[in-house]
């Protein structure tokens, strides 16, 4: 419990970094007034229990998945997209609890992830300057100045398309979906006839028979929800303070807490992350776990400071720190983090994002990462972790099951050339399907390893 008085308005007496600036603030002051009306996403009994899992996997006994669109858009609403990344995340839970023998916590970077933080306030194009495209719930990805201006009235879009997806997750989540005898069938095509859609076929096969086995015991879908439905949990990154704010709901448990009802699990990116700035106050009020990102300036005075802030009661499950830092990086960076947090006995949960520390630019002009940086980070990420005695609890991913060309290798092989082919995020390049497989095989025997030790 924080002694500091909190109130889901202070943080606007603190600077907001990454903030749009609104031509006409009284509309959105409007917007915000319309969004207190509406119905909470989620309820807080859903976040208790998630802060209860991630109190497993920060005491090693559970892994944390978190994977989703870098940006999702007003666009693609069909169905299909979500649909994907929730099949996609499945798949890759099933190999890591295979693998692990543990249960995998599944967060999706869905239903809200609507706000980017840009590096430059404004792009320019033949000459033209406009302000940078901050995500569907700010401004419109075209390249004009009707779009590219901030429009309170998105605010509304954002929470009815995070409702609409949210409705389809939780009905793929319980509906029938999820079941595991369905293992086979959550494969698409592209990824089937791929190493790495071979080798999760006999995994599927192994768990089958484990199924029939089961049956035969008396457990079937009907009689073990278990075997039939997943807890799937949503989270974006809390970057646009006033939606954040508006949809905040007094807790319905004893102790007064509040919590934020846009999604599950929030989190602060690295450009937002200031101890005396407005996106760490308003984090620090609400009950929902909450994730950091830890990029490569990070000294273990501020990520001491940060979890002050964040988690003065020391509450496992609460804060997830999520390094970022580039592939090559981690081995000198992150050992005095791990440190510094272990002997403060903080009770973290790791996690690492092995996307946004290795951004690069192709020959031909595209935002892409190299998948074997993305596998380098992630090793090192374990290796820290292991040399440490400390606990690699979880992978942060920006991905999709669908069959996009956004990130270079893998088993595809993707280069430069097949980037133009299916580069359709709306900012950052995610890993497609396969790639996302094969990251999940990787990983899963890291955790056999570590298992092994
Ligand atoms: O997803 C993260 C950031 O929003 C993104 O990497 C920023 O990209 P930029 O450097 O092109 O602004
Ligand atoms: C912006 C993001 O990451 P970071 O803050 O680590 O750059 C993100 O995860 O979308």
């Amino acid at each position: 419990m924080n002694v500091t008085p909190w109130h889901p308005t202070l943080w606007r007496q603190k600077p907001a970094r990454q903030m749009p600036a609104y031509p006409d603030p009284a509309r959105l002051d409007a917007v915000c007034a319309q969004l207190k009306q509406f119905p909470p996403l989620i309820f807080d009994g859903e976040v208790r229990a998630l802060r209860q899992q991630l109190a497993e996997v920060a005491a090693g006994r559970a892994f944390l998945l978190q994977g989703g669109d870098c940006a999702e858009s007003f666009d693609t609403l069909d169905g299909e997209s979500a649909r994907e990344t929730f099949r996609v995340m499945l798949q890759m839970a099933v190999v890591l609890t295979y693998a692990a023998a543990r249960p995998v916590v599944k967060v999706g970077r869905i239903a809200g992830q609507y706000a980017k933080p840009r590096s430059a306030d404004t792009e320019t194009q033949a000459g033209v300057t406009l302000p940078s495209y901050r995500g569907d719930i700010v401004n419109g990805a075209a390249f004009t100045p009707q779009d590219r201006a901030p429009q309170p009235e998105r605010l509304l879009r954002a929470y009815s398309a995070s409702a609409a997806t949210l409705n389809l997750l939780r009905a793929l989540a319980q509906g029938g979906f999820a079941d595991l005898h369905q293992l086979h069938a959550w494969t698409t095509d592209f990824v089937r006839a791929s190493p790495q859609g071979q080798r999760y076929a006999e995994l599927a096969g192994r768990i089958g028979e484990t199924l029939a086995f089961m049956a035969a015991c008396g457990f079937t879908s009907d009689n073990t929800p278990q075997l039939r439905e997943v807890t799937f949990y949503t989270s974006h990154e809390a970057l646009l303070l006033p939606y954040e704010e508006a949809l905040t709901r007094p807790g319905e448990g004893a102790g007064g807490d509040w919590f934020g009802a846009s999604a599950h699990m929030l989190w602060l990116g690295e450009r937002t992350r200031q101890l005396d700035g407005a996106h760490i106050d308003y984090l620090r009020g609400i009950a929902n776990p909450v994730g950091v990102k830890i990029g490569p300036t990070a000294t273990p005075a501020d990520v001491l400071a940060l979890l002050e802030a964040l988690d003065p009661a020391r509450e496992a499950g609460r804060v997830v720190l999520i390094t970022r830092m580039g592939a090559g990086k981690l081995p000198t960076l992150l050992p005095p983090l791990v440190r510094a947090v272990r002997d403060a006995g903080r009770p973290v949960v790791w996690s690492c994002d092995p996307m946004h520390g290795n951004t690069v630019t192709s020959a031909n002009g595209y935002k892409t990462r190299d998948f074997a940086n993305v596998v380098q980070e992630v090793r090192e990420f374990f290796a820290v972790h292991a040399a440490e005695g400390t606990v690699a609890g979880g992978l942060h991913v920006e991905l999709t099951g669908q069959d996009v060309t956004e990130c270079r290798g893998g088993g595809q092989n993707l280069g430069d050339a097949q980037l133009q082919e299916r580069y359709t995020t709306a900012c950052d390049p995610r890993l497609n399907g396969s790639q996302s497989l094969e990251l999940a095989f990787l990983v899963a025997d890291l955790l056999k390893q570590r298992r092994g030790q």
